[in-house]
């Protein structure tokens, strides 16, 4: 591959000396521009591979730039380089679209990591929905979910904080594997980490790493989860969870790019791109004085909502059959044929609320297919809460029998090492219809 090119558009000549020169150790060219005008000569001149711009400049700024980028290069990823401490301004250039920004005086590190990302990006193919073999796709026909995967493979192309909005279940961290996947650092790791499952006192060390003493039970240093998602995307679940003390050390992490394990002397840079996700409402926590309102200012760079299911019904149905096609699939007898819904049973769950949303209709699924005689299933197979509330099935009787039933064969299934389709087609070909607790 040729070598690539960088364009840098700055009007301090010695910036820009230094950062051609440190991109010449990265064997990286560089043509220079002082002006936006002379950016856009430039620009059509070398067609460069990246472009890292200076925010304020004596025609415009590196937003007017950035611009018209979009407009006539969409495919050129433009990092900012922003006065020290000046967090607005990278926030706004991530708005507008930028990749990425580094902060002056620029930290060399931080840079070649940055470069590097933006260059992986080199042809790979424009903002449309790209295809990963090894992430499950994210389905539904509807307008919104259309938008949604557009707006996933234009996101994968950016550095950005993305902050994910949803119900439970909506599909928040499958959204977030798949802007990781779709992005130049689909070849780095993927850690979700769900941030109320940490207890309180450990928060700070689970995430940063610790010194070895540094509490009572560090008996050794230890990476925290930044540094296990170096290089590729750390997904905060449950982001509203964090206590505040955690949350400062996270700004600061986000906002310097680098961390200080809990009693170590030094920060230590790291190069993680952060999505976040909560189903509670943050503004709100913002207001309640539960979550710090500048960190929800720098996670929530992007929002990206996923609808609860309800709100597009026309989903339901081909979310349904791609369900039901895995169970067949995950089913371990080779003769296992692929279950289908009646009309009712397609019409009911049309009408169904799906609290859970597709968490929900997965696990109605599941059951129904345990549940249900040869592969149609009928309305009564899938056991919708009368009231349409979740909780709602405890209360009626014969679905509590139908569930207990469900859990006795789900537990029979996996104590003989099947997945509960496979135990259900063998009780079903040996005339069993059910299986009896001892
Ligand atoms: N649009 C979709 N297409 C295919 N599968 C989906 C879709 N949305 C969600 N799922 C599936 O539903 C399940 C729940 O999704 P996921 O865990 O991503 O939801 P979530 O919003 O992160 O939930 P929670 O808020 O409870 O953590 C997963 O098995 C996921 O694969």
């Amino acid at each position: 591959m040729s070598r690539p090119l960088a364009l840098v558009v700055d009007d301090e000549a010695d910036i820009l000396d230094l950062i051609r020169i440190t991109l010449g150790r990265m064997n990286v060219s560089a043509v220079t521009a002082l002006t936006v005008a002379e950016a856009k000569l430039q620009l059509e001149r070398h067609r460069p591979d990246l472009c890292l711009t200076d925010l304020s400049l004596p025609d415009g700024t590196g937003l007017d730039l950035l611009h018209h980028i979009n407009t006539h290069h969409p495919d050129l990823p433009v990092a900012m380089i922003t006065a020290h401490g000046n967090m607005e301004s990278a926030v706004a250039a991530m708005k507008a679209g930028a990749f990425d920004f580094v902060a002056k005086p620029v930290d060399l590190s931080a840079l070649r990591n940055l470069v590097e990302s933006a260059l992986r990006l080199r042809g790979r193919a424009t903002p449309t929905e790209e295809r990963t073999d090894s992430e499950p796709p994210l389905l539904g026909d509807s307008p919104a979910m259309q938008q949604i995967r557009a707006l996933i493979a234009k996101l994968a192309r950016t550095q950005a904080p993305v902050f994910i909005t949803g119900e439970s279940g909506t599909g928040k961290e499958l959204a977030a594997r798949l802007i990781h996947a779709q992005g130049p650092r689909r070849d780095g790791p993927f850690v979700p980490v769900n941030c109320g499952a940490i207890p309180h006192d450990l928060v700070e060390s689970e995430l940063f790493g610790h010194k070895k003493g540094s509490f009572s039970g560090a008996l050794a240093d230890k990476d925290g989860l930044f540094q296990a998602a170096a290089g590729g995307t750390l997904f905060l679940d449950e982001l509203a969870d964090l206590p505040l003390p955690a949350q400062v050390k996270l700004l600061r992490a986000i906002q310097e790019k680098c961390v200080r394990p809990v009693g170590a002397a030094r920060e230590v840079p790291v190069d993680v791109r952060i999505i976040s996700a909560s189903h509670r409402d943050l503004a709100q926590e913002v207001e309640k004085g539960r979550f710090r309102q500048d960190l929800f200012y720098r996670i929530n760079v992007i929002e990206l909502r996923l609808p609860a299911l309800r709100e597009r019904p026309e989903d339901i149905r081909p979310l349904a059959v791609h369900i039901l096609r895995k169970l067949a699939r995950a089913a371990s007898e080779p003769t296992a044929v692929e279950p289908w819904l009646s009309e009712e049973a397609g019409a009911a769950l049309m009408r169904y609320a799906f609290p859970g949303n597709v968490r929900e209709l997965e696990n109605i699924l599941e059951r129904a297919v345990a549940l249900c005689e040869g592969e149609r299933i009928e309305v009564g197979d899938l056991y919708l809460p009368v009231n349409e509330r979740a909780g709602a099935l405890e209360s009626s009787g014969a679905a509590r029998v139908a569930l207990d039933q469900t859990h006795l064969n789900q537990a029979t299934a996996r104590a003989l090492g099947m997945t509960p389709l496979a135990f259900r087609y063998r009780l079903a070909r040996l005339g069993i219809d059910r299986c009896e607790a001892a």
